[in-house]
């Protein structure tokens, strides 16, 4: 047998049909469903009188639209179109007979976060969603990516996929992170390296001591931005980290079943010789703390950096810096620890777990943010947010005068009522820094929560480092 990398594994576990020119048809084990991309993927069900083919592998939360403060139950919270939304998502997941996880419901949360919290999630899957950050679900070694909504109401008729293949891409990471490093600075630093662009056409399988250092909270902050890479998927082959994460789950197979999955999860690797059309390498000792400065996720550096000039680059990008340094409101050559921000918000499907949570709450512990700041923290789920009370996380954040909110994407995206006003600068640890994400004429910095932590205290991107050195203990972290 021919050697084959992970994603070839998974791919030929999955096809059900091969035509002439290599379109293959998938099966899909697991369909996740949020309210923005679904409504007329049901809808066409409905004309056609069909029914969702494969129920118990559907997996619906509203997420994208609703508020994250108290009292959000209350229709009259969110302005019309959510409201349809959310209320249509609530009636197809009733008339269909899918899982459901309502906002009233403990277990709400950011659909990517809830589907490895409630084990839907396994090795060796097909996991699909109408929505580009599904990559994060590779961490545990699943093909998982974003569809369209046309492909949404394809996959929930037929519980298949047209797709063609795509190429295989390493990166790995070796070695160990330096202190004050984490899960994020890697995957920015491996897009500043690569550009957007870097992945196209590619499936990424990250690999690495660096990468195998990593809690699965860390693989899905990395997988996550697989996209903002340009790649169609990101995975890291599963191991006993993954393993360990899986077991006991709500939907994790138990008993006889499990043994057997255990079995063929331990396969999941790329062979030696496997073929790799595309190969990056970085050094784990090398990546710093980094802050994205223009309105891409590659326009990332390390914090003790200056905003670099148009003049740096090379081509179409010295256009698109000056018109990122522009709408950012940035001099070039200022020290990145010199930018004034605003706004903090922790929180997404990139950093909203509770390892983030926990990075952040001991940077933060003991302190206050800047006077003035807004800054805010918003749990991936309903059992983040408990668990993060029971250990007290809670309690840190409120002390040091950040809002504690209810579960949902919030101000990763101005869908809802957690927005930028024109001008406000926020230090985000979510993965989109484009014109107008957070609201418009907001203006987004891209970083880990531990930095988000310490820009709250300080009120300025800052590096993170600086607080840690106050804080001895916290040198030895693994945050
Ligand atoms: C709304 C949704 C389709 C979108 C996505 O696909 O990524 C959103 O989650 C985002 O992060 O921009
Ligand atoms: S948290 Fe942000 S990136 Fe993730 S699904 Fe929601 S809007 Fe998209």
């Amino acid at each position: 047998m021919s050697p084959k990398t992970l994603y070839d594994k998974i791919w030929d576990a999955h096809v059900a049909h091969e035509a002439d020119d290599g379109t293959c048809l998938l099966y899909i084990d697991r369909h996740l469903v949020h309210e923005v991309t679904s409504p007329q993927a049901f809808e066409g069900l409905r004309m056609a009188g069909r029914k969702v083919h494969a129920p118990d592998k559907t997996i619906a939360v509203p997420d994208h639209n609703v508020p994250t403060t108290e009292g959000r139950e209350n229709p009259e919270q969110m302005p019309e179109d959510s409201r349809i939304q959310v209320a249509a998502l609530d009636k197809n997941a009733k008339d269909f007979g899918i899982h459901y996880y309502p906002v009233s419901d403990i277990r709400q949360g950011i659909v990517h976060i809830v589907g490895p919290e409630q084990g839907w999630t396994l090795p060796g899957m097909t996991v699909v969603c109408g929505d580009s950050h599904t990559a994060t679900h590779g961490a545990f070694g699943a093909l998982a990516h974003g569809i369209g909504t046309s492909e949404v109401e394809h996959v929930l008729a037929t519980q298949t996929l047209i797709q063609k293949k795509s190429k295989n891409m390493k990166v790995e990471i070796t070695g160990k992170l330096q202190p004050g490093v984490t899960a994020k600075d890697i995957t920015l630093a491996i897009i500043g390296e690569t550009g957007t662009a870097g992945g196209t056409g590619y499936v990424i399988e990250y690999c690495g001591e660096a990468i195998r250092s990593l809690s699965m909270e860390g693989r899905m902050t990395v997988c996550n931005m697989a996209i903002e890479g340009g790649a169609r998927a990101g995975l890291i082959a599963p191991d006993e980290t993954t393993f360990e994460y899986v077991k006991g789950r709500p939907h994790a197979p138990k008993g006889a079943q499990w043994e057997a999955a255990l079995n063929w999860w331990k396969t999941l690797y790329s062979d030696d010789d496997a073929h790799w059309d595309k190969v990056i390498t970085l050094r784990g000792e090398d990546i710093a703390p980094v802050v994205t400065w223009g309105t891409s996720p590659e326009d990332v550096l390390p914090i003790t950096s200056t905003v670099p000039a148009p003049e740096d680059f090379q081509g179409g990008k010295v256009e698109a810096a000056r018109r990122s340094l522009d709408y950012m409101g940035l001099k070039p050559g200022t020290p990145l620890s010199e930018i004034e921000i605003d706004t903090v918000f922790i929180g997404s499907c990139t950093n909203g777990r509770i390892e983030d949570l926990r990075a952040a709450a001991q940077i933060l512990k003991g302190k206050k943010i800047k006077d003035g700041m807004r800054a805010m923290v918003v749990p991936g789920s309903g059992l983040v947010r408990a668990q993060a009370e029971e250990e007290g996380l809670a309690d840190i954040f409120k002390d040091a005068g950040f809002e504690w909110r209810l579960a949902g994407c919030s101000m990763c995206l101005a869908m809802n009522p957690d927005q930028l006003a024109p001008g406000e600068r926020c230090a985000a640890t979510s993965n989109r820094n484009f014109e107008g994400r957070q609201g418009r004429g907001g203006r987004t910095h891209l970083l880990s929560p531990a930095m988000a932590a310490a820009a709250a205290i300080t009120g300025r991107l800052t590096d993170v480092r600086e607080i840690m050195a106050q804080q001895p203990e916290a040198m030895h972290g693994d945050a």
